[in-house]
């Protein structure tokens, strides 16, 4: 359903050039969700705005393919990508809370943007559809005569994944879906994502710096670090047994609370992606690195029936 092959974008500030994805190739299959997980700045919301093509003007798309329900995104005009983007496949937004307009009533705004992908439909039919949606994202019919600013941050992020299921979309991408929740709202709406994703038979991506988040809800796990693909595996691959020294650093960052596991960071930070970086990207913060690791790029090898990107692959940390 999604084919990204040897994908590399690059943001142009001034007179410096950000390389926020290098070369990153990954499929997901149909009925399938796959997890993008890494920290912060790790180039995650570049690929995602790419696959949708909402890139911002100062983003060049370097080179690539990207192949989803059957379309060559990448060489679509605009206008027939406005005709597919909301209807055939959709995006929540980490920054979704702010995305509704303080001014009018939530129903109001979720029925003007049915009528603009679906003109044809009656006011009746509308006031259904949007019923029908409150309901599966487990919503009383009230919020429709509410406020954003009358709504809690649970409720406001079911109104913005019910928004993106508006046109029955096939292909999804939850990008930090859930982050600026607290962690019992964020268990609700995970569990709610799951019951969804299940009887919509959906397709799509879960994007988060949350390594748990991710592993609730995703089939497969790709690992970014400063850009790159770093590791690619199941969901049980990369959290019971994770190759690359940074998935390793991840899975023993999670809280394990059943345990009473100490919680390990991982020192240092993200390499300057405006420069070239003509060797491995973690060799600097990896505990493992040898010289060659300062001076070698490495290529992603598939290792154990996953990918690895690592010249050391499989020494456990
Ligand atoms: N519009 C932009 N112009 C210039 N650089 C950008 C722009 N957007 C993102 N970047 C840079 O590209 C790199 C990747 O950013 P991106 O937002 O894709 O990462 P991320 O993993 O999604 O992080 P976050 O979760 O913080 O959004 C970062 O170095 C970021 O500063």
């Amino acid at each position: 359903m999604l084919n990204v092959q040897d994908l590399t974008v690059h943001y142009k500030i001034s007179k410096k050039v950000i390389h926020a994805v290098e070369n990153v190739s990954f499929k997901v299959e149909d009925g399938e969700f796959v997890g993008i997980v890494g920290e912060s700045g790790s180039g995650k919301s570049t690929l995602a705005h790419t696959i949708i093509r909402l890139l911002p003007i100062n983003a060049i798309v370097v080179d690539g393919r990207i192949e989803l329900l059957g379309y060559d995104v990448l060489s679509l005009g605009e206008e027939d990508m406005r005709k597919i983007r909301w209807k055939e496949f959709s995006m929540v937004f980490q920054k979704s809370l702010n995305a509704l307009s303080p001014v009018h009533k939530v129903g109001n705004q979720l029925a003007d943007a049915m009528k603009a992908h679906n003109p044809n439909l009656t006011e009746e039919e509308i006031i259904d559809r949007l019923k029908q949606l409150l309901r599966m994202v487990n919503l009383p019919e009230r919020v429709l005569k509410a406020y954003p600013h009358q709504l809690s941050g649970g409720m406001m992020q079911r109104i913005m994944i019910a928004l993106a299921l508006l046109n029955h979309p096939k292909f999804i991408i939850f990008d930090e879906a859930t982050t600026a929740l607290d962690v019992v709202t964020q268990g609700q709406i995970i569990e709610e994502i799951k019951s969804l994703v299940k009887s919509l038979s959906l397709t799509g991506l879960v994007i988060s710096h949350d390594l748990g988040v991710v592993s609730e809800l995703c089939d497969e796990i790709v690992v970014m670090y400063a850009g790159r693909l770093v590791e690619h595996g199941t969901t049980e691959q990369i959290l019971q047994q994770p190759l690359h020294p940074y998935t390793q650093g991840l899975v023993r960052s999670l809280p394990d609370f059943a345990r009473e596991r100490r919680l390990f960071g991982i020192p240092g930070n993200l390499p300057d992606l405006s420069e070239s970086i003509h060797r491995c990207v973690f060799a600097p913060r990896c505990p493992i690195a040898n010289e060659e690791c300062f001076t070698t790029v490495p290529s992603t090898e598939e290792v154990d029936g996953r990918r690895v990107a690592c010249l050391k692959v499989g020494a456990r940390v």
